[in-house]
C-alpha cells in the first residue's frame, strides 16, 4: 500500500498540461484558467484624480487656514467625472467630484464636507496636507507590469482587474475535456422505477456536478451494458474524444466487472492500494494513450477520491499552476478515539462557535455526510483528535475557487 501524499505525486507526475489554447471573451472567462501572463499596457489610474466630492487646490495657498482665520478661494471652474479640466491659477480652486482628473496646479482635494460656501467662494477652515485625497497616476496598476500570471484561474477579482487595463479578451487553456461511464447491474437511473435489488446511479450526478465546479467539460457516455465488447465500445470511443477518461466503481477485487479486462485489453490498468479512507482503491492507467481514472464505487470514497486525487490532477492538466490546497487550522468541537490505519478525511461542518462538528456516521456508503458537511478533516494515521484540538480543515468551496 501507498501513502496519500505519494499516490498524489505519482498522479501528478503524469500530468502534463495540455496544450491547446483558445481566446474568449473576459466576459465569459469565469473559472477559467489564464494561458497567458496578463500585462497591463496602462497605468490605473490613468491619470492624477479625485477621491472625493469636494474641492481640489494647491495645498500651499491653505497653509495658513485654521477655524480663527480661514482662507476664502474662489470657485474658477466644476470638473465631473469624465471631463478634463483646465489648470488651476495660484490661489483658486475648482470643484471637483469623485473620479474626475485632477486639473493641471492642484495638488489636494479638501472633501466638500470641510468647506462652506460664500456665493463664489469657497471657505476653508483647516490647512490641508499636500496631496490628501488624491488618488495617484498608476497607484493600483503600472504600464509594463505583469497583472496575473498564467496558469491562476479567472476568479471575479481577476476578471474586474483585467477590465480594468481595458482587455477584452484572454487567451485560456481549452475546457478539459472528460469522458464519464458507469457500469454495473445494480445501477438505476434517476426518475426510473427502481427495481429489487437496484440502486440509483448516485456517482454520475455527484461527478459530473464536480466535474462542472472544476470547469471540465464532462462527456458522459452514460450507462455501458454489463458486457466486455460494450465495455470495450465505450472505452473506445471514449478515448477518441476525450482527454481524460473517468469512471467509478468495478475497481477492487469483485469478479463481476468488465472494467479492468477492458482497459487492459486496450491499453493499462494500475490498481493502487492508498493508505486513504475513504477510497482504497484508485485505478489509473491508458486507454490508447488517453490517461484513465477509475474511482472507487462506494459514493463517499468516489467523492473524496475525486475532490483530493482526480481535482489536483484535472486541475494540472487544465493549466493550473497551483493545485494544492492549504488546510485551514480550525478548532474540532468532536473526539476522534479511535486512530486509524489510513490517513482518513472526515466529512464536518463548521459550527456557530467557529469550531468544526462531525457527521455522525462516516460510513463510505453514506451520501448524506457528503450533503450535510462543508468540508473534510484530514485525521493522519494513527493520530486521534480531542475536543479543543486544532485540525486541518479543507473547504469544500476552496476546491472551486
Ligand atoms: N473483499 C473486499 N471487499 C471490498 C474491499 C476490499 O478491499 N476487499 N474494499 C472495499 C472498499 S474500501 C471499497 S471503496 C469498495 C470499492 O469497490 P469498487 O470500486 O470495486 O466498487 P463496486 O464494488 O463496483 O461498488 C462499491 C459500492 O458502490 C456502489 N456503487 C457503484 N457504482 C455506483 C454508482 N454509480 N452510484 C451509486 N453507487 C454505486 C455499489 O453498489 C457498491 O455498493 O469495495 C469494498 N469491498
Ligand atoms: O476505502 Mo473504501 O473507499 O472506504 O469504502
Amino acid at each position: 500500500m501507498i501513502t496519500y501524499a505519494e499516490a498524489l505525486a505519482m498522479l501528478l507526475r503524469e500530468a502534463e498540461p495540455i496544450h491547446e489554447t483558445e481566446t474568449i471573451p473576459l466576459m465569459y472567462s469565469t473559472g477559467r484558467v489564464l494561458a497567458e501572463d496578463v500585462t497591463s499596457m496602462i497605468d490605473v489610474p490613468g491619470w492624477d484624480n479625485s477621491q472625493m466630492d469636494g474641492y481640489c487646490l494647491r495645498a500651499a495657498d491653505l497653509a495658513s487656514a485654521s477655524e480663527n482665520a480661514p482662507v476664502r478661494l474662489p470657485v474658477a471652474e466644476r470638473i465631473a467625472a469624465g471631463k478634463v479640466g483646465v489648470a488651476i491659477e495660484p490661489g483658486t480652486c475648482a470643484r471637483i467630484f469623485t473620479g474626475a482628473p485632477l486639473p493641471e496646479g492642484a495638488d489636494t482635494v479638501v472633501p466638500q464636507e470641510e468647506v462652506e460656501r460664500e456665493g463664489d467662494l469657497a471657505v476653508f477652515s483647516r490647512a490641508p496636507k499636500k496631496g490628501a485625497w488624491v488618488r495617484l497616476q498608476g497607484s493600483d496598476v503600472a504600464a509594463g507590469s505583469v497583472i496575473l500570471n498564467k496558469g491562476v484561474r479567472m476568479t471575479p477579482g481577476a476578471i474586474g482587474m483585467t477590465a480594468s487595463i481595458g482587455r477584452a479578451y484572454v487567451n485560456v487553456y481549452r475546457k478539459l475535456r472528460v469522458g464519464v461511464f458507469f457500469s454495473g447491474d445494480e445501477l438505476v437511473q434517476p426518475g426510473e422505477p427502481l427495481r429489487p435489488g437496484g440502486i440509483y446511479n448516485s456517482n454520475r450526478f455527484m461527478i459530473r456536478s464536480l466535474l462542472t465546479l472544476f470547469g471540465c467539460e464532462a462527456t458522459d457516455l452514460g450507462s455501458i451494458p454489463d458486457s466486455l465488447e460494450a465495455t470495450k465500445r465505450a472505452l473506445e470511443h471514449a478515448a477518441e474524444t476525450s482527454d481524460v477518461i473517468m469512471t467509478t466503481g468495478g475497481m477492487s477485487v469483485g469478479e463481476e466487472d468488465h472494467i479492468k479486462p477492458a482497459v487492459e485489453a486496450l491499453g493499462r490498468i494500475d490498481l493502487w492500494r492508498v493508505k486513504l479512507k475513504p477510497g482504497k482503491p484508485l485505478a489509473f492507467g491508458e486507454v490508447k494513450g488517453v490517461p484513465f481514472i477509475g474511482l472507487p464505487g462506494n459514493p463517499v470514497s468516489g467523492f473524496v477520491v475525486c475532490l483530493m486525487m482526480a481535482r489536483p490532477y484535472l486541475m494540472r492538466r487544465m493549466g493550473l499552476a497551483k493545485v494544492d490546497m492549504t488546510p485551514m487550522k480550525i478548532r474540532a468541537d468532536f473526539d476522534w478515539a479511535k486512530p486509524g490505519d489510513r490517513e482518513e478525511f472526515v466529512r464536518v461542518r463548521r459550527n456557530d462557535e467557529g469550531g468544526l462538528d462531525l457527521y455522525h456516521t462516516q460510513n463510505s456508503q453514506v451520501l448524506s455526510s457528503c450533503a450535510w458537511a462543508d468540508g473534510l478533516v484530514d485525521i493522519p494515521a494513527g493520530a486521534s483528535v480531542k475536543k479543543g484540538d486544532i485540525v486541518h480543515y479543507f473547504p469544500f468551496a476552496q476546491f472551486f475557487a
